[in-house]
């Protein structure tokens, strides 16, 4: 499935880079050296940057919150990426989720 807002963005970039580096010497790279870790330290690490956000959250510090979310986007990316899981494939998902929602309306009007 295209996605209909198929305008590449930051997120679609980053994630193509965090592909390239699937083939990279970790060495080189720190997100080659985490996927070369394996897709359980990858879902370890997107776990941490979680709770990182979710702190920052309660306490309502809105810069760090703003810095911690993108960890959790970049850590969310790189745990997809390690399992072959396309940004593509959870866009479609959120696309198909929403076009559901749409009927859902419909039908209660
Ligand atoms: N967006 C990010 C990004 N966000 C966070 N991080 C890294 O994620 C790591 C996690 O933070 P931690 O505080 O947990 O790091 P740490 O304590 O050193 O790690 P551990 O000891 O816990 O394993 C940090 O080293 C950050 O630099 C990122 N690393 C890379 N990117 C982007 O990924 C792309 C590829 O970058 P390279 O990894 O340099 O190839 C580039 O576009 C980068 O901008």
């Amino acid at each position: 499935m295209t996605h209909p807002t198929s305008a590449r963005g930051p997120l679609d970039d980053l994630y193509a880079t965090i592909l390239a580096r699937k083939d990279a010497d970790p060495a080189s790279s720190w997100t080659a050296q985490l996927l070369a870790k394996g897709p359980e330290k990858c879902a370890e690490k997107f776990g941490e940057e979680a709770i990182e956000a979710i702190i920052e959250a309660i306490k309502d510090d809105k810069a760090a919150l703003t810095s911690e979310a993108a960890d959790v986007l970049y850590h969310l990316l790189v745990m997809l990426a390690a399992r072959d899981v396309t940004l593509t494939d959870v866009l479609d998902e959120l696309t198909r989720r929403q076009s559901q929602s749409g009927v859902a309306e419909k039908a209660s009007r």
